[in-house]
């Protein structure tokens, strides 16, 4: 089942800070990518139904984001400054949140079950506060998938992480993004790249690029190039051209711009995910 966004809108006063988003969201990983500012909290916080939209339509099947209470049984979440009290042992959040949701039967095996999906049943017994940064982001997805919600979203997964427990969350994301629609919002294009089927690229409030990630970079095909400069002319080239990368291969320098009209000597590149939204970025100014 998909969930469906017509013409989504959302008015802060005189701030637009949605305007008529339309997306289609599928089964898998969908990323939402933006500068700060750009609208990603407020439609993560709209399709949670904790900030009620100014305009448009949300569905998921029959269900439609006026019905409040049966949206909430459907969504999963996770969010950026999610924490939990420091003395309490894995377990026992977990089961006072699975309260919360008013699971009523089988807790305990339910409980098991999701410790064993985010590999953290051999620290069910241990305090929260004794928990690396990424155990307790696990412990976040956990009490997000108790019972099984079809949509899971997640704010700026891997914030604070360090690159192994980064890899991993992103591993159990992945395996989420199976079976269920699990969105990510963040700002680190290499989340999106490193997990993501797809992606929305917001910029003030409008959605300027979604599709499948390949799609998206391409969308910057024929404005990003390569050159090989020394050191002397690198220093030129940064200071004129609009560097992406520049990389040191001996007395030499390998450097990625974009541009509409490349310098001499420049070869035109493939472009990644994050030249594409860099691209857009770019235009969209
Ligand atoms: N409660 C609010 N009242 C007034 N304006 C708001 C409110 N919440 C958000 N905004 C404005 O709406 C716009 C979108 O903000 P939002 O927080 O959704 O962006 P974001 O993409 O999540 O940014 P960040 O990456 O910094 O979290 C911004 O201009 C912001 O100032």
């Amino acid at each position: 089942m998909e969930l469906k966004l017509e013409q989504v809108s959302k008015n802060f006063g005189k701030v637009r800070a949605l305007e008529d988003i339309s997306i289609t969201i599928p089964t898998g990983m969908f990323g939402l990518l933006g500068p700060n500012g750009a609208g990603k909290t407020t439609l993560m916080r709209i399709l949670t139904t904790l900030l009620p939209k100014s305009g448009g339509q949300i569905s998921f099947g029959e269900v439609d984001w006026s019905k409040t209470q049966e949206v909430r049984g459907l969504i999963g979440y996770l969010p950026q400054n999610f924490s939990l009290y420091k003395q309490m042992k894995v377990h026992e959040v977990l089961d006072h949140l699975a309260v919360l949701k008013g699971l009523q039967k089988n807790r305990a095996q339910i409980i098991e079950q999701v410790l064993q999906q985010v590999n953290l049943y051999d620290q069910k017994d241990k305090k929260i506060g004794q928990l690396s940064g990424g155990m307790v982001r696990r412990v976040g997805i956990a009490q997000a998938i108790l019972g099984d919600p079809p949509i899971l979203i997640v704010d700026e997964p891997t914030a604070g992480l360090d690159p192994e427990e980064r890899i991993r969350f992103r591993k159990l994301l992945r395996q989420l993004g199976e079976h269920s629609i699990v969105i990510i919002s963040t700002h680190i294009v290499e989340d999106i790249e490193a997990t993501c089927d797809r992606a929305a690229i917001l910029h003030q409030g409008k959605l300027i690029a979604h599709g499948y990630i390949g799609e998206l970079g391409e969308l910057a095909e024929g404005n990003v190039w390569h050159l090989e400069v020394t050191q002397d002319e690198y220093y030129q080239v940064a200071d004129s051209l609009h560097v992406i990368s520049s990389h040191r291969v001996g007395d030499r320098y390998q450097v990625r711009f974009l541009a509409n009209i490349p310098p001499i000597g420049a070869v035109p590149v493939s472009p990644s995910l994050e030249e594409g939204y860099l691209y857009l970025m770019k235009e969209s100014v």
